[in-house]
């Protein structure tokens, strides 16, 4: 069993379920249908505006499908009881791309990465404490760092913050949406470094959404290629996107290789993997 699937997902905005309300709808998900494995990363890969958010967040529990069904260790995220969805949301996490919005400014280090052990777990103040110095040095930040505010960190350095907020109950899961998008390509570099040396410690798996090509493939065990809200092609074997005759993920695949002519000739797949490889 996979630990999640998600089966002929349709989803669109604004269907106003009132007579007099309504609104244009926007279909914006179409029979999706993806599975990712214990301990494994799915990158999913399209260009914006193609849905990924969007299936992110049907995922999460955040926003409820028209059709169609998640399913995360073996339960419809749909249909459970409160005790079982608050244990979802435990195995289940998100980092988004904004580290900075995704922190209350007025919070410590220490505090943001509190809120989900209080929420969740009954710790003493000392293993709440010895729990978050761990959790720093974790994510390649120090216990010294604790009491310092967001203003006081770098982009990169906030992340991890964020990673460690998600760490914190032990998740199955990560959901990383553009996580690393807006961070330069050292910093880049070294969070996918960090990403992919907790995936190996815990057995973690994620959904990765970027509309990098080259982070994906740093990343990710298998590819998704999602085009105008559908899953164009799915690749268990990574390397297949670049010789992928089927026209969208090929077009797809072309617009998010560099600029530069030497890595867009699509005969040329092992120039582009050595680019993208770590
Ligand atoms: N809350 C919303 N209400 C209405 N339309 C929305 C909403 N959220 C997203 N959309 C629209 O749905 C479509 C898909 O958006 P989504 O953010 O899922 O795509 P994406 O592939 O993640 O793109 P990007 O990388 O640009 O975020 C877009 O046309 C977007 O404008």
């Amino acid at each position: 069993m996979s630990l999640l699937e998600v089966k002929e997902i349709t989803h669109s905005y604004g269907a106003s379920r009132s007579f007099w309300r309504k609104k244009e709808v926007k279909p914006v998900l179409s029979g999706v249908s993806l599975a990712i494995e214990e301990g494994t990363c799915l990158g999913l890969l399209g260009s914006s505006g193609a849905g990924k958010s969007t299936l992110g967040k049907v995922i999460l529990g955040l926003e409820k499908p028209q059709q169609g069904q998640v399913i995360f260790q073996g339960q419809d995220v749909y249909a459970m009881d409160a005790k079982s969805r608050q244990q979802m949301r435990r195995n289940l996490q998100v980092v988004f791309q904004d580290s900075y919005s995704s922190v209350n400014p007025r919070l410590t280090a220490e505090k943001i990465i509190a809120e989900p052990l209080e929420n969740y777990e009954k710790l003493s103040a000392g293993e709440q404490n010895r729990a978050i110095a761990s959790l720093l040095e974790q994510v390649g930040l120090s216990s010294s760092d604790m009491k310092k505010y967001p203003r006081e960190f770098s982009g990169g350095q906030l992340q991890r913050i964020n990673i460690a907020r998600a760490l914190a109950l032990k998740p199955k899961m990560i959901v990383l949406d553009e996580s690393v998008s807006s961070l330069d390509m050292v910093t880049q570099t070294t969070i996918l470094e960090l990403l992919q040396d907790l995936k190996t410690r815990y057995g973690l798996s994620y959904l990765f959404i970027t509309h990098d090509i080259r982070a994906a493939y740093a990343i990710s065990d298998a590819m998704a290629i999602m085009h105008k809200g559908q899953i164009a092609e799915v690749f268990q074997d990574k390397d297949a996107v670049f010789t992928s005759q089927q026209p969208a993920v090929k077009n797809l695949v072309d617009a998010m290789l560099p600029e530069h002519p030497r890595y867009r000739n699509a005969a040329a797949p092992t120039e582009a993997k050595k680019l993208f490889s770590r």
